[in-house]
């Protein structure tokens, strides 16, 4: 991934719901991913949960041969997401929390709870020379746990913040806000890599893309959503726009 500006990982596991809602061929997430490069993504993210929803193991695999640009590959703890990683070797995993039962991502990583599991579990992927992120939500203990286990990279959980502003429940939205900016700022201090992400939408990133800690943010349903009605590449372009508008003043 490039530099130090604020980079975008776009998400294109719900491309793959598209696609899944027939069984069929497309839409293809991978030509989705491409055009994301093409629209000025920094990055690709690509969840394979462990029921396959949406990505599944052949998007992978042809996401590594197809991308230019660095794929951050999702998964939950799992020996069998550590092998598929260790067989891909993508630039970057993010360790994510999963429930079979969930409709989406819930809540970060409960990383304090099962350090020495983590720590073991994290580190022939980053001997494989993967940058190794763990999903969290914007709390001290699970940030402090990230980097004791050697994570690179915290990925703090927008999601509380996002649903608050998108549901018009401010008190809550500015609670949320103020762990994010704080948690951002510590994690920064611990020498942690900070990215943010779930949920973010054109109404409600730039909040969160004028931290200065925060490196990059990952972004998927409300991009392919809009999709839908403006096309993937200006979808894109708008949320770029908003992000340097947010970075550059
Ligand atoms: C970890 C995260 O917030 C996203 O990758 C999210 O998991 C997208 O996938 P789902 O929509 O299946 O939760
Ligand atoms: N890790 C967050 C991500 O990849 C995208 O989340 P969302 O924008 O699909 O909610």
């Amino acid at each position: 991934m490039s530099g130090n500006k604020l980079r975008l990982g776009v998400n294109i596991d719900h491309v793959a719901t598209v696609r899944n809602a027939r069984g069929g061929a497309y839409p293809d997430p991978v030509r989705a991913a491409i055009l994301a490069e093409q629209a000025g993504a920094d990055g690709i993210t690509a969840h394979l949960r462990e029921d396959r929803r949406h990505i599944v193991d052949a998007d992978i695999e042809q996401l590594m041969d197809a991308l230019s640009v660095p794929l951050n590959f999702e998964m939950a703890a799992t020996e069998e997401m550590q092998q598929i990683a260790l067989r891909h070797k993508p630039h970057a995993v993010c360790i994510v929390p999963e429930k079979r039962e969930e409709r989406t991502t819930e809540g970060g990583l409960e990383v304090a709870r099962e350090e020495n599991r983590l720590a073991h579990y994290i580190a022939p992927l980053r001997d494989a020379g993967c940058r190794v992120s763990i999903f969290v939500a914007a709390e001290q203990k699970q940030i402090e746990a990230a980097h004791r286990i050697g994570a690179e990279v915290v990925e703090l959980h927008a999601g509380a913040f996002c649903d608050a502003h998108s549901e018009g429940r401010f008190d809550d939205r500015d609670r949320e806000f103020e762990a994010l900016r704080n948690m951002s700022s510590f994690a920064h201090s611990l020498g942690l890599e900070v990215h943010a992400g779930h949920g973010f939408t054109y109404d409600c990133v730039k909040p969160v893309a004028a931290f200065p800690e925060v490196m990059e943010l990952n972004i998927g349903h409300f991009l392919i959503g809009e999709a839908i009605f403006q096309g993937l590449q200006p979808a894109i372009a708008e949320m770029r726009r908003l992000m340097d508008e947010a970075r550059n003043g």
